[in-house]
């Protein structure tokens, strides 16, 4: 389970405003106006109560923090429970909050008292990136890659899919590209083999350099919330990439708007 460390969240306020005006300039529109036209929903002011849960890994440092700041740029009335687990829960409902976010090392959710939807981190994390790789303005074809397909890989091409895209993927573990196949209709992608380039790339994996020069068109959109990120520095810079890449409050925006 990769979690995320205090160092992931430096200045994640900073971060997520950078990665907006990346995303505006590659797609043409902001995060915003990109969440209300994927769950067809728009926020209000609702009261969101941010739940620390200290099971497992415990407490990370600037967790909670981070997703108050994301509550405040969309203009939610969040709120920090002083308490944590049980009784901060206890506390969020007592507080009339409508969403509740919290987190283990496993799971991370926003449930929606109001209407009980709920929604994971994971699945609007990998919808949401995918979304964004594919709205890319500058793209001439709905080829797509996709490299990874785990828990937010997998939700994002099955995303992809169901919005039509031609989906070519990739992952080591053969178990997880055959479900994506048999499941997704996705195409296998041979990196040796289809020598086919592309400028719309989702990567969702644990690891660096998962994305080559031989996958990528000299203009390319790369949306990661991989971490570390898949694309080199170096490539970054050879190539003319636009690189949308943020440890957390992407998803969390995703989220938030999916259970509206
Ligand atoms: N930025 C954000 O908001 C969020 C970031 N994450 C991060 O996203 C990443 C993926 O998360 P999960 O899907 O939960 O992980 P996971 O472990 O469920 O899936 C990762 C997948 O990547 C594959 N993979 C590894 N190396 C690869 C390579 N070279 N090429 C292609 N596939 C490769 C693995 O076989 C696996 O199927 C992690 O780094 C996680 O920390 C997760 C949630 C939110
Ligand atoms: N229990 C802790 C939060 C644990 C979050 C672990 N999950 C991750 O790190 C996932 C979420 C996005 C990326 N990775 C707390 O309440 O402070
Ligand atoms: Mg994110």
């Amino acid at each position: 389970m990769t979690l995320l460390t205090p160092d992931d969240l430096y200045n994640v306020s900073r971060q997520f405003e950078k990665n907006n005006d990346i995303i505006k300039r590659a797609t043409g529109q902001g995060i915003r106006d990109i969440c209300e036209s994927v769950y067809n929903t728009r926020l209000g002011n609702e009261k969101i109560g941010i739940i620390p849960i200290t099971a497992g890994n415990g407490i990370i440092d600037n967790f909670a923090e981070s997703l108050f700041t994301i509550t405040n740029y969309l203009k939610l009335d969040g709120f920090i429970t002083n308490h944590t687990d049980v009784a901060g829960y206890y506390e969020a409902v007592n507080q009339n909050a409508d969403i509740l976010l919290m987190a283990d090392d496993y799971v991370f959710i926003a449930h929606n008292l109001r209407n009980g939807k709920i929604a994971t981190n994971h699945v609007c994390t990998g919808v949401i990136y995918a979304e964004i790789a594919s709205r890319c303005k500058y793209a001439d074809t709905k080829d797509i890659l996709v490299i990874g397909l785990g828990k937010v890989g997998y939700a994002g091409a099955s995303h992809l899919i169901r919005k039509g895209f031609n989906v070519y993927a990739y992952d080591p573990d053969n178990e997880a590209l055959n479900s994506a196949v048999q499941e997704l209709g996705v195409h296998p992608y041979d990196i040796h083999r289809d020598g086919k380039k592309f400028c719309m790339v989702f990567e969702a994996t644990p690891n660096e350099n998962t994305i080559t020069k031989d996958m990528i068109s000299e203009r390319c959109l790369v949306s990661t919330p991989g971490i570390p990120c898949g694309l080199s520095p170096e490539l970054g810079n050879d190539y003319d990439v636009d690189l949308v890449m943020e440890p957390l409050l992407i998803g969390v925006a995703s989220m938030l708007y999916s259970v509206i």
